[in-house]
């Protein structure tokens, strides 16, 4: 939809007009095509504006078209016929020219923006390219090397940034629309030809061959197996090369090569993932959108280890005042120190001052008698946690809300110690608090719908992707990643190396294999989780530690090398060996392959050859398998939501969508058969026998995964 108003007597003023984001669809299109007919007829019309209306000016193409056959007019063809007029046509940017909204204002002859705005070309976020111009006319407009580095990231620049660039012709603190108006009447006498991008050539930088294949390299290596960003360097290498009529068939045919692949649909997929995991539903039926959120104005954190300081840092860098507690002067001052380091390195790389006001330190509880909000980071021990809720009962005022950063533990458990059990709700991070984006809200069946609106909105305040999820042993994120493990060490066991394993995984696009990672986390974390549910300890006899305990499959090979002092980076050993602790460069370590050799022997384990396929179906469908356990339970309202989590996470690899979204992909009933075929050959291995919600998707045609949901109704829900 477009609006046309004729407005200083002879400018056309064009409004597109499709909320939110005025994104092109169909009738957008209809809606350009008509109105940009009526203002190149209309002889009193001698110049044209197009905007957007609630100060967004578009957010490009319709993504939600893009799951159906595309109608309506083509993008380009209507573009053209902009450029093409003889009337000047100025695009006013306020909010975002994205995409196809940045492309559109390249077709225009002026562009002027708002100090606020933002632009770019997203596209290849979505696992395709700009296809209505974007890789021909950035680039004759800024040249090569800021075109290529802009539509290969798919980074949004500022209005200033866009100016310094070239992409816009000027930047305003008023109205863009009225200054854009007056711009545009000025324009009228002028020629346009030189306007016209189209028409100019690419300025070629002497070095356009190394130039692309340095970025062609560095592209391959930092998105391994991922098409869009090599497609992207393609089209622009067509800019530079080519005319501009051929540039632009290039441009398209390589968007065909993009536009329904997988990875494609799995990046749109997790789009609009992202934006669903907010909208939270309770089984009291309350939801995200009909409850008020308490505004929070102070905050406490007790706890200044790792994940206490990042809470800190995160909570002070968007302007709450924190409080942050510990339990003697020593472990003060150290976490002070480290809080206010990271806070001014954090605002350095923001290039904002550093809100160190907003920090106070204390040893005493008391001090938090007037706060709003407690976020409790002590160490995961549940007695520990239930002491110091027991004490902010006694402290803090009547509506004070207590949140938990466990990792694991039963947060209705912790809300039975305090006086109000319905204020009591966990907010999990992830480590580093200040850097990981996700953050599962985890509801007790007694928080209370005002306090998860608050825990989501606080999350979405902090900058991260909130996901409301169920209370469990391990929640959604930790609960899934045990079967995942398990997998990687059983397959140490039949015959694969942790290089092989992580190797696997890694090539699928991990940014790192399971045992790098666990080296990262650091192995004890694991060791004490397994020692505290009783799985090993003591009383386990190191010479022939059993291989069967609590009735399940057990693989004593992790505790074996915890057992050697070998916990990963933090002391230079682990799965892996480091040059030092702390080192991050990982190498194969022999004392790792004789340990297992040794291993083994000694229980008469024939190794065999085991594939890259193998390690990659026993490993993700085992994950995906325990996310439709969590599906079954309730403790996670749709498939979307797991997905968001293991992206913001885990680290998958967001072009293959998510474990979920990859188990679609795969197709359901392979992965039924898989796990059938796995679980027959490891019995013994619950965690591989098939969930009943999967056998019953499959039996059901194996809807999409959007549909799942509709199949899950029927379970009882936990959030
Ligand atoms: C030819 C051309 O070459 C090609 C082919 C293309 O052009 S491909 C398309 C390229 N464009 C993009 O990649 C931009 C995508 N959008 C964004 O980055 C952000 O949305 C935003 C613009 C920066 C606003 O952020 P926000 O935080 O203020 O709100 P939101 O919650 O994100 O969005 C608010 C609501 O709008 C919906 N939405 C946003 N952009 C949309 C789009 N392009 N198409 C369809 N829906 C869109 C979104 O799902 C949400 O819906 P709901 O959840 O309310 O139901």
């Amino acid at each position: 939809m477009a609006r046309y108003e004729l407005v200083k007597r002879s400018v056309a003023l064009i409004t597109l007009t499709n909320p939110p984001v005025n994104a092109l669809s169909s009738a957008v299109r209809h809606g350009i095509a008509k109105t940009m007919e009526r203002a190149l007829s209309d002889p009193k019309v001698t110049a044209v504006v197009i905007c957007g209306e609630n100060g967004r000016f578009c957010g490009g193409a319709d993504i939600r078209e893009f799951a159906g056959p595309l109608r309506g007019p083509p993008l380009v063809p209507l573009l053209d016929s902009i450029e093409a007029g003889e009337k000047p046509v100025v695009a006013a940017i306020e909010g975002v020219a994205l995409g196809g909204g940045l492309e559109l204002a390249l077709f225009c002859h002026y562009r002027i923006a708002h100090f606020k705005a933002r632009l770019g070309l997203p596209e290849v976020t979505l696992g395709i390219l700009p296809a209505a111009g974007g890789t021909q006319r950035l680039p004759r407009l800024i040249g090569i090397p800021a075109a290529l580095e802009l539509i290969t990231t798919g980074r949004h620049v500022s209005a200033q940034e866009a100016l310094k660039l070239g992409i816009v012709d000027q930047v305003t603190e008023q109205n863009a629309c009225e200054v854009a108006v007056e711009f545009a009447l000025r324009a009228v006498a002028k020629p346009l030809s030189s306007r016209r991008l189209s028409s100019l050539t690419t300025p070629c930088p002497p070095n356009l061959d190394a130039l692309l294949e340095a970025v062609t390299m560095q592209i391959q290596k930092k998105a391994r197996g991922v098409m869009a960003p090599l497609a992207c360097v393609q089209a622009v290498r067509a800019a530079a090369t080519m005319p501009y009529s051929q540039g632009i068939k290039r441009e398209s045919e390589l968007m065909a090569t993009l536009f329904n692949s997988g990875q494609a649909r799995a990046l749109q997929y997790c789009f609009f993932a992202e934006r669903t995991a907010g909208k939270w539903t309770l089984p009291s039926g309350a939801q995200w959108n009909d409850i008020k959120p308490r505004e929070i104005r102070s905050a406490a954190v007790i706890g200044l280890g790792t994940m206490g300081r990042g809470i800190a840092v995160s909570l002070a860098r968007v302007g709450i005042p924190v409080i942050a507690v510990e339990s003697d002067k020593k472990l003060l001052e150290t976490g002070r120190q480290m809080v206010i380091g990271m806070l001014e390195r954090d605002a350095k790389r923001r290039g904002v001052s550093a809100s160190h006001n907003l920090l106070k330190f204390t040893l005493g509880l008391q001090d938090l008698k007037d706060v709003d909000l407690v976020i409790e980071a002590v160490f995961e021990d549940m007695a520990l946690k239930k002491s110091v809720f027991r004490e902010l009962s006694k402290v803090c005022r009547p509506a004070t809300l207590f949140c938990t950063n466990t990792s694991g533990l039963d947060v209705d458990a912790l809300a039975g110690v305090t006086d109000r059990p319905q204020l009591v709700i966990g907010m999990h991070f992830f480590s580093p608090a200040h850097v990981m984006k996700l953050l599962e809200v985890v509801c007790g069946p007694r928080s209370s719908s005002e306090i998860v609106a608050t825990a989501m909105s606080l999350g979405k305040r902090m900058g991260k992707v909130s996901v409301a999820v169920g209370n469990c042993p391990g929640f959604v994120g930790n609960r899934m990643l045990k079967p995942y493990s398990d997998q990687a060490t059983f397959l140490l066991e039949e015959g694969a190396t942790p290089e092989q394993i992580d190797k696997a995984l890694e090539d699928f696009g991990f940014a790192m294999g399971v045992f790098r990672m666990s080296d990262l986390a650091g192995l004890d974390v694991g060791w004490r989780v397994r020692k505290e549910s009783g799985l090993t300890g003591p009383d386990v006899d190191p010479k022939n530690p059993p291989r069967r305990r609590q009735g399940r499959k057990y693989c004593p090979i992790p505790d074996m090398v915890c057992e050697q002092g070998r916990f990963g980076q933090k002391t230079g050993r682990g799965w892996y060996m480091y040059d030092k602790p702390g080192g991050t460069k990982a190498k194969p370590d022999p004392l790792i392959q004789n340990l297992i050799e040794m291993y083994r022997n000694r229980y008469g384990i024939q190794p065999r050859n085991i594939t890259d396929q193998e390690i990659i179906e026993r490993c993700l469908f085992a994950l995906a398998n325990e996310g439709f356990r969590i599906l079954e339970d309730g403790i996670a309202a749709r498939p979307e939501d797991i997905d968001v989590i293991y992206l913001f996470g885990y680290g998958f690899p967001r072009h293959r969508g998510g474990p979920m979204f990859y188990a679609s992909m795969v197709g359901l009933q392979r992965v039924l058969e898989r796990l059938e075929h796995y679980h027959q050959a490891h019995p013994d291995v619950p965690h591989l026998e098939p969930s009943p919600l999967l056998k019953k998707l499959v039996a059901c045609g194996s809807p999409p995964v959007q549909k799942w949901r509709e199949h899950i109704k029927t379970m009882h829900s936990h959030l």
